[in-house]
């Protein structure tokens, strides 16, 4: 069995990279980064912990691209270019086929975005894989929840309730990675491109993570404003109303969260441009509502939905 520096060495550490802005790699006391004039550094932390975000039994490969993706698309929903990351595992027992099948996943995924691995941690413990992420930005440009304006449209960057589907697939016995809905909940793609692209022309996004209506609950509140959805215009993902019905399908749209779309707003002036921006990566924008000045989610007309997902849900009032 590996020690903990052979197994750093062996399946993170990448002494001999030369990346862009990297002046220390791992290997010592801290990384050193050397962020490009005129950029603010985005930085965010995801941790994604066994059962709670991904299956303990699920391939390492997808564990490993997984907890890079949903970190990743915190940098996507500010319109950041990813750069680096750290990543601090925590492992019940240094089994090298798993780890191999973990790192070949994770550094894929960054090798995809041109993010370099530049540090991190291993312990032992329950299985949780924590990724900081950093982006850089042009200075003020990046995209805030806060930014929407009431009569923006509101738009989502790919269909929804995928997240939600996928992992009762998984629990239906589903492991073909090639299904679209297990491939949405365990491959999720982060939308860096898109994020990028809407910078100059969206007033406002978000990385839906925790739900549609949880998320939009969030950038409502930051922009200080209410939102209307159009609840048929909501793109579905791909064979969720087979798997699930029509009902469970729109319900795991709104609330099932695990999507890593992004919900942003702009002015109808900027609609043509953006869909023009988001067809040339070969995405879809799909309206699916609008911003108000009254406070408050309308058009949803299911009654009480549940509001997002939340890992310490609060005592009803
Ligand atoms: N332990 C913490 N310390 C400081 N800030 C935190 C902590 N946990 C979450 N936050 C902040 O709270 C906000 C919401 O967190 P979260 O719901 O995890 O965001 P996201 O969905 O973008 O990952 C973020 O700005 C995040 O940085
Ligand atoms: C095994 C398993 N059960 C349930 C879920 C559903 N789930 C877990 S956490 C979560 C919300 C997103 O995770 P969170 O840690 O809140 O991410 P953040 O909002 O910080 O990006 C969802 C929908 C899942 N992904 N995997
Ligand atoms: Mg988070």
């Amino acid at each position: 069995m590996p020690s903990e520096f052979e197994l750093i060495a062996r399946y993170f550490a990448r002494p001999d990279f030369l990346e862009p802005g990297v002046a220390m790699g791992p290997g010592d006391d801290c990384a050193l980064l050397t962020p490009t004039p005129g950029q603010q550094l985005a930085v965010s932390v995801d941790t994604s912990v066994i059962d709670v975000h991904f299956p303990a039994d699920a391939p390492a490969w997808a564990i490993g691209h997984r907890c890079v993706a949903v970190a990743l698309s915190d940098l996507a929903a500010m319109g950041a270019r990813a750069r680096w990351c750290v990543m601090a595992l925590t492992l019940p027992e240094a089994d090298e086929a798993w780890l191999a099948a973990f790192a070949e996943g994770f550094h894929a995924l960054c090798a995809a975005h041109g993010v370099a691995l530049v540090g991190g941690d291993v312990t032992r413990g329950a299985l949780s894989i924590a990724v900081t992420v950093h982006g850089e930005v042009p200075a003020r440009e990046a995209l805030k929840r806060s930014g929407g304006r009431a009569g923006d449209i509101l738009a989502v960057s790919g269909p929804l309730g995928g997240g939600a589907g996928g992992l009762h697939a998984w629990r239906s016995g589903v492991r073909d990675l090639a299904d679209p809905l297990l491939a949405a909940y365990l491959l999720p793609q982060p939308r860096l491109a898109a994020g990028q692209a809407l910078r100059g022309l969206a007033h406002c996004a978000i990385d839906i993570s925790d739900g549609l209506l949880g998320d939009l609950g969030h950038l409502c509140a930051a922009s200080k404003l209410g939102a209307e959805l159009d609840v048929e215009r909501l793109p579905l993902a791909e064979g969720l109303t087979a798997a699930l019905g029509e009902d469970a399908a729109r319900q795991a749209a709104l609330t099932g969260g695990d999507d890593y779309e992004l919900l942003f707003s702009l002015p109808a002036t900027a609609l043509a441009g953006v869909k023009h921006r988001l067809s040339d990566l070969g995405l879809h924008l799909n309206v699916i509502g609008r911003l108000k000045e009254s406070p408050g989610i309308g058009g949803v007309g299911i009654g009480d939905l549940p509001t997002g997902w939340q890992h310490f849900p609060g005592a009803p009032s």
